[in-house]
């Protein structure tokens, strides 16, 4: 359903000239450095597949998801998506695809929802049938109505992202790719987005492409991860081998009234580090569930404070390649 070939993206960047008229002969300079933000990336998705696109910061995802969807244009490679090129079919492509950002909306700010939706059902000739079923579908799926007659500018962070999914699932296309569309997002923001997103792959065999920066996302919707890191293509796995690798690394924290007596570590603590009065637990979350942990650290002083915290990608990553 996607294809990705040996694709690359090259951002060319000017160095800043320092002193006198500075901004003025940078404009003029012929010096020129390469940023390659995509360097020879390749990759299928199947029908129906549910994808983690992941990696560090300013590793190339949000340019990937950009020329997969036509908005850029790739320096080298080349994509498909159901057969069509982003960039030279665009009118087949963008009946195939929906895309969220979840920084930015496609939404008209000072509209209500519902006219924002009109308006794309005019602009992709949704035709009325289509349209009828998926506002159906996606007010009930979503709980949009009670958000129909608001201002996009009036909603919630979470209400937003949900009115924003819907926008791109209006013209019902098989292809979902979104880039962060928990970020900023409450727990219960969260969960309901990832149960929409769950239920339109499993029921409608969307095929989606997802890129995060919450592990959390990624153990719960994706079967297969994609890793990237300084626009290569580091890994392209499972997520039972990557839990394989490196199992489901957590942290507690607990800072005590006074400095605690540790007990007897249990079997899925990996590392106990003390420092003065607060004790930090990795465990692994496949071996040892967080209540067991809390129930034992609990008897070793008088917690003042107890703090759950998941690892980032970041550091599942570097833990992938210890
Ligand atoms: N328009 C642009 N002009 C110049 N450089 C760019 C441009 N867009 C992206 N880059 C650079 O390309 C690299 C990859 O950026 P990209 O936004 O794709 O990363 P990302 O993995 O999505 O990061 P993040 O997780 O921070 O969103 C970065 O070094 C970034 O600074």
């Amino acid at each position: 359903m996607i294809e990705a070939v040996h694709i690359g993206k090259s951002f060319y960047l000017s160095p800043e000239k320092k002193g006198r008229f500075a901004s003025v002969r940078t404009l003029f300079s012929r010096e020129q450095r390469e940023v390659k933000a995509v360097d020879d990336i390749s990759f299928s998705v199947g029908e129906g597949e549910f994808v983690g696109y992941i990696g560090p910061n300013g590793a190339g995802k949000s340019t990937t998801i950009k020329m997969l969807s036509g908005i850029l244009h790739p320096s080298r490679g080349e994509i498909r998506i159901g057969g069509y090129s982003p960039q030279k079919d665009r009118i087949q492509v963008a009946s195939r695809i929906g895309v969220v950002f979840g920084q930015r909306t496609q939404l008209w700010w000072d509209l209500p929802v519902k006219d924002s939706f009109e308006i794309l059902q005019a602009m992709y000739k949704i035709d009325s049938r289509t349209y009828r079923r998926s506002m159906e579908l996606y007010q009930e799926l979503l709980d949009m109505r009670e958000f129909l007659d608001t201002p996009v500018r009036k909603l919630s962070l979470g209400q937003r992202m949900r009115a924003d999914l819907a926008a791109a699932l209006l013209h019902d296309p098989p292809v979902l790719f979104l880039d962060e569309p928990t970020i900023g997002l409450d727990v219960v923001a969260k969960t309901s987005i990832r149960a929409f997103l769950k239920e339109v792959n499993e029921t409608q065999k969307k095929t989606i492409l997802l890129t995060t920066h919450d592990m959390d996302d990624i153990e719960q919707l994706c079967k297969r991860i994609i890793v990237i890191n300084h626009g290569k293509k580091m890994m392209d796995t499972t997520l039972d081998d990557m839990r394989r690798q490196i199992g489901l690394p957590s942290l507690i924290q607990v800072e005590y009234r006074q400095p605690p007596s540790l007990g007897a570590e249990l079997a899925g603590i990996e590392r106990l580090e003390l420092s003065g009065n607060v004790l930090s637990v990795h465990f692994d979350k496949g071996k040892i569930s967080s209540p067991r942990i809390l129930a034992e650290v609990a008897g070793w002083g008088e917690p003042l404070d107890i703090q759950m915290k998941e690892p980032g990608i970041e550091e599942i990553i570097r833990l992938m390649y210890r």
